[in-house]
């Protein structure tokens, strides 16, 4: 999923997911099942979305105990989904019980899928981390630390916002994959999301995926929103 544009999937539903989804005709895409979606449709949402030749990010952020979160993720793993996740803040135990898991549950001659941790969420910013998390010092700082942790324990990359992403790539490696959401136009709404950007910056900063939810999925021409990001990503002037 480097270099990708991940469309958020943010829906309730089947019917809005396929309609949605028909707009793209037959252009291949990257989208995320998250919450929304996953919850209220069951796991055949993602053989659906897969069926339809799309690359799938399965964002489900799990976060529980060592023992459950390996549990889980042997079961995610049999779905097919080509990237999942986990909250860093789990640890590194936690961390390395899902790769297990996941391992245990990649089909043989299947490929494993990409397994990535979220360092401090985009709707975060410096003050609410300091004061509701009780975590002094920088919001750079939590997100390089649990960056570290999550390199320690053998994932592939982290979610973070497109501002931390040269730090992460300078002091733990260019390829570790960064995958950031919050990702707006120049002027666009910023809804609940704190640390935000545009594609342009994104590319700059050298993030290796974007995603973006609302300012495609909510906009009058989804198709037309998505290209223009995508220009905007892949540095195309149209
Ligand atoms: O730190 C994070 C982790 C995940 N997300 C998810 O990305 C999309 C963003 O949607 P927008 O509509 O573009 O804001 C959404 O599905 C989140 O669950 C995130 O925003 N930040």
């Amino acid at each position: 999923m480097k270099q990708s544009l991940i469309i958020a999937l943010d829906f309730p539903d089947l019917l809005q997911t396929q309609t949605f989804l028909k707009q793209f005709h037959s252009e291949k895409l990257a989208v995320k099942v998250g919450m929304e979606l996953f919850y209220q449709n069951g796991p055949s949402i993602v053989s659906f979305v897969k069926e339809q030749g799309h690359d799938v990010f399965l964002d489900l952020k799990l976060h529980d105990i060592p023992n459950t979160v390996k549990m889980a993720m042997t079961g995610l793993a049999a779905l097919g989904a080509d990237m999942v996740n986990v909250h860093a803040a789990g640890g590194q135990k936690m961390m390395e019980a899902a790769m297990e898991g996941l391992d245990k549950g990649t089909s043989a001659g299947k490929k494993r899928p990409l397994c990535i941790g979220v360092t401090q969420l985009t709707s975060t910013s410096q003050e609410q981390m300091n004061a509701e998390q009780n975590i002094a010092g920088s919001l750079e700082d939590s997100v390089l630390h649990y960056a570290k942790l999550t390199r320690q324990a053998g994932l592939d990359g982290v979610v973070c916002s497109t501002h931390e992403v040269k730090n992460i790539h300078e002091r733990i490696g260019h390829e570790f994959l960064t995958v950031t959401p919050g990702i707006r136009s120049a002027g666009g709404q910023t809804h609940d999301q704190k640390r935000i950007a545009t594609p342009e910056q994104a590319r700059d900063f050298g993030a290796d995926a974007i995603v973006v939810g609302r300012a495609i999925t909510g906009a009058a021409d989804p198709l037309r929103a998505y290209l223009d990001m995508k220009a905007a990503w892949e540095g195309i002037s149209c």
